[in-house]
Parts: structure tokens; C-alpha cells; sequence
């Protein structure tokens, strides 16, 4: 973390769109007295940015949901069979059960069998007491003995030796005793696993919290649909944005649209009742010009910055903060590659971290081409591989999406520049 005083006043600030040195912003309350030099908050590396979205934040406890909501959800708690399963010995084919050999006399529902009886039995059906097999329909036929009373007999399609002992009998506990174990914590939830649950007693599992995830979008002249007027922009973020943070881990609760105004800021930051989102993912105003309310909403409802600024590039004025009320804001800024970049560096760590899931893995690429110095922050550069070798993407100013669609991933470079042949840390893109 990095908290120190500047030797710039505001208005010597450099421009950190051209600037060489990473941006200061002043510290909020630091105004001070005429002519005193204000505080300010220097940026944290990408590095440390990335640690502290991922540190800030404790693992949300475990709870029970449902079977259905339960899918791919990852497993609390060794799941256990409530009862054998099956739970009683039952036959697997539609026919009689039967004991003793043919010929046999018919039983009547619910009676116990006594060698020579046998009893209509459907698939599923619960074998009665004294049945040693079943005999399927097509293999047995009724017919009269010389009393002219009704008795069942093996039929044409009845198969040498048939019924064997014991066929067609799923004997109680086949596919596990009471007790035995059938998935193990950690596991993630598929169909089959609840089909599983359910049918060993369940009606709900205990899940590993996952973070609920509110969207904001702001921006007077973003336009949902259509092709935008000048001085408009359309929507980069509602159609895919949350699914982004789906993939990264979050449960996207709700998508709310803020006018650049505080109230509405406010408005749209507010706790939402009974199932608050643990975080609130927002895009665009994290700047400072007059129509940015996002940082003065936070601070006005009592928020601190965990991160204010990164010294990386794109993406520098992305922010996390905490409100006191525990919940999360994740400032992405309103450049769309800007805001992809800040999302995977501390939205995805942080997501991760609430919803017990695996650190997000920083991997290496060896350069293709060499990246000239640059002195100023972080560059994260869309990247391709060529023949195992990355190289920069063209078209990935901040506001460009060309670049990032396709890439193989983000490059992590540092302001001296890379070398052809030299790995530089890269971060894997979740759609890949
Ligand atoms: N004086 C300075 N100006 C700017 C700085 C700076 O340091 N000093 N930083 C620049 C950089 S870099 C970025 S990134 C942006 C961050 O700005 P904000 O987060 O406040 O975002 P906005 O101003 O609201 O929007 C920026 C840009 O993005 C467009 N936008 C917004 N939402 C969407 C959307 N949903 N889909 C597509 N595009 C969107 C918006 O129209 C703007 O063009 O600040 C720079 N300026
Ligand atoms: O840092 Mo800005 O995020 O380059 O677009």
C-alpha cells in the first residue's frame, strides 16, 4: 500500500492520459489550507492492487440452498446417502414376483409369498416378503390348472433357467449403504450430483457462499440499442458484463442504470432490502470532472478506498471500496478495454476470495516481440500467440475492443519495456 505525501500541487498535476509518471489524485479531505501542499494518494502497482483485492476480503460462510439452485455450486460438506439406497429391495422389470418354481399360484396384493405364489409386480414395485425373483411379463403367461383356477407359467419368451434367483431384484442399498459417502466437499454440483442428492434423502445441500453481484452502469450518453448520435456511445457492458463476473465467480442479483448525477449515484448504491449483493460492480465515473459522482457517492455514504487508483495502463482510475455495511464497490472505469482490464484485476481476485475459489493463476508468455520502455506504469496488453510467442495486439486504446477480441490473453508489462525472447507475467482471459 502506498499513502504519501506529493511534492505536486493539484494544478501541477501531469495529464495521466500522456503523462510518463503514474497519475496522482488529491486524497478526498486533503484540501487544507491556501497554499499548503495537499495530500495526495500515489497509485498501487498492479501487483499490490491485485493482492489487496484479493486479501480485503474473507470467504462468505456456507449455506443451505435448494436442490435445483444448488447446481454448480461447490459442496460445503461431504454429502452422505440419508438412507440405503435404494431404500427398499425393488423389481427392475414389469412382471410377478415370484417364489418358488412355475407353475404358480396368484397371491394377493401385500401378502407375504409362500413357495409356489406369485404376485403382479410393476417396475419400481416394492418386492414382497418370500419373493426370491421376478419373472418379466413377457417371459411368464396365465393360464388355468385342471381346476380351471388361474395360475401363472413360464411363457415362450421365457429364457432357460428363468427366474433365476434373485432376478430382477435391486436388492435394498445396491448403489449405497445408509451413511456411505457420495460426493466430497469442495466437489462443484452437476446434474447428476443432484439428481443424486435427491435420491438419497436430500432436499437441500450446503453450498459455498458466492458472491452476489450488483451491476451500475453509469453515463448520461450511453444508449442501450441502435446506433448511437454523435456525442452518444452504445452500451459496451450490459451484454456481456455479466457474464463476465459469472465466470469470475459472482451471481449477477441485478443491473441498475445511474444518471451522472449523486442522487442517483447514491440512489443506485444503495442497499437493495432483505439480499443486499455482496458487491457492487459499477462502470464509468470513476474520474473526477463534473459529471463523476462515483468516488463523492462512496465517500458520502461513509466508504473507504481499499484502491484508488493502479498504476497500470488501461485501466488506472479503476478503485475497490467497502462500505460500512460490508458490501464491495468494484469501479470499473467507463472505457470499455479500461474497464475489462480493471474487472480481471480486482474483480476477479476478489470474487475468487468471497466465493472460495482458487486464487486467479498469473501465468508467464514469452514475448514474440519486443515492447519498448515506457516510462510510466503497468502495461496490460492484449496479446496473441504466434508459433507459442506472444505479441501485442493492434487496436487496444482504452476505449477499443478490437484488440481484446482477439487476444489469447493479457501481458503484464513492465514500464522498461520487454525484450524479444523475455516472459513477462500474463493473465488468462475467462472466456478462453
Ligand atoms: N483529466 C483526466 N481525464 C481522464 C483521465 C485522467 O486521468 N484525467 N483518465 C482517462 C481514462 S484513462 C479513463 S479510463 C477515463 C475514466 O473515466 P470514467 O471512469 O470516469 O468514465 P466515463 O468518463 O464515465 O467514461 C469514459 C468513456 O467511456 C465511455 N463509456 C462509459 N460507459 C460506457 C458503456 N457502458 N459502454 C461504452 N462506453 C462507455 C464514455 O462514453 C466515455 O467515452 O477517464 C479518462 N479521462
Ligand atoms: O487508464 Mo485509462 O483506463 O487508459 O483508459
Amino acid at each position: 500500500m502506498v499513502q504519501q505525501q506529493s511534492p505536486f500541487s493539484p494544478g501541477e498535476l501531469p495529464d495521466p492520459a500522456t503523462s510518463p509518471v503514474p497519475d496522482l489524485a488529491p486524497a478526498p479531505g486533503a484540501a487544507g489550507a491556501p497554499g499548503e501542499v495537499p495530500a495526495v494518494v500515489l497509485p498501487h502497482s498492479w501487483e499490490e492492487a491485485r493482492e489487496l483485492a484479493w486479501t480485503v476480503a474473507q470467504p462468505l460462510p456456507p449455506h443451505a440452498v435448494p436442490l435445483g439452485p444448488a447446481l454448480g455450486r461447490i459442496l460445503a460438506s461431504d454429502l452422505h446417502a440419508r438412507h440405503a439406497m435404494p431404500h427398499y429391495a425393488s423389481s427392475a422389470m414389469d412382471g410377478w414376483a415370484v417364489a418358488g418354481s412355475a407353475p404358480w399360484i396368484l397371491a394377493g396384493p401385500g401378502e407375504p409369498l409362500s413357495p409356489g405364489q406369485a404376485v403382479p409386480i410393476v417396475t419400481g414395485g416394492l418386492i414382497p416378503k418370500g419373493a426370491k425373483s421376478v419373472l418379466r411379463s413377457e417371459s411368464g403367461q396365465i393360464s388355468t390348472d385342471s381346476e380351471g383356477l388361474p395360475v401363472l407359467v413360464l411363457g415362450g419368451g421365457a429364457r432357460p433357467g428363468e427366474p433365476k434367483n434373485g432376478q430382477h431384484i435391486r436388492p435394498a442399498g445396491q448403489e449405497a449403504e445408509a451413511g456411505e459417502l457420495l460426493a466430497k466437499a469442495g466437489t462443484t454440483l452437476n446434474p447428476a450430483h443432484i439428481s443424486l442428492a435427491a435420491l438419497g434423502g436430500h432436499d437441500e445441500l450446503s453450498v459455498l457462499g458466492r458472491p452476489a453481484v450488483k451491476i451500475v452502469l453509469t453515463g448520461d450518453e450511453v444508449v442501450p440499442a441502435g446506433i448511437p448520435d454523435p456525442g452518444f456511445v452504445r452500451d459496451a457492458f450490459s451484454p456481456q458484463l455479466g457474464a463476465v463476473v459469472g465466470s469470475l465467480g459472482g451471481a449477477v442479483v441485478g443491473l441498475q442504470r445511474a444518471a451522472d448525477n449523486l442522487a442517483s449515484t447514491l440512489d443506485a448504491l444503495a442497499d437493495d432490502g432483505d439480499d443486499p449483493a455482496d458487491v457492487v460492480v459499477t462502470t464509468g465515473a470513476t474520474g473526477h470532472s463534473s459529471a463523476d459522482f462515483l468516488r463523492e457517492a462512496i465517500l458520502s455514504m461513509g466508504g473507504t478506498f481499499h484502491v484508488r487508483h493502479i498504476a497500470m495502463r488501461p485501466g488506472h482510475p479503476t478503485l475497490l471500496a467497502e462500505l460500512p455495511d460490508g458490501r464491495f464497490i468494484v469501479g470499473l472505469p467507463g472505457n470499455p478495454l479500461a474497464a475489462m482490464v480493471g474487472l480481471l484485476t480486482l474483480g476477479a481476485p476478489l470474487l475468487a476470495r468471497l466465493g472460495s475459489l482458487p486464487r486467479p493463476a498469473v501465468g508467464t508468455v514469452v514475448c514474440g516481440s519486443p515492447v519498448k520502455a515506457y516510462h510510466g506504469p503497468t502495461r496490460i496488453m492484449p496479446y496473441r500467440l504466434v508459433y507459442g510467442l506472444a505479441s501485442p495486439c493492434a487496436h487496444t486504446d482504452s476505449a477499443m475492443m478490437r484488440g481484446l477480441s482477439q487476444a489469447d490473453g493479457l501481458m503484464v508489462v513492465p514500464p522498461h519495456g520487454v525484450k524479444m525472447g523475455e516472459s513477462v507475467p500474463a493473465v488468462p482471459l475467462p472466456w478462453n
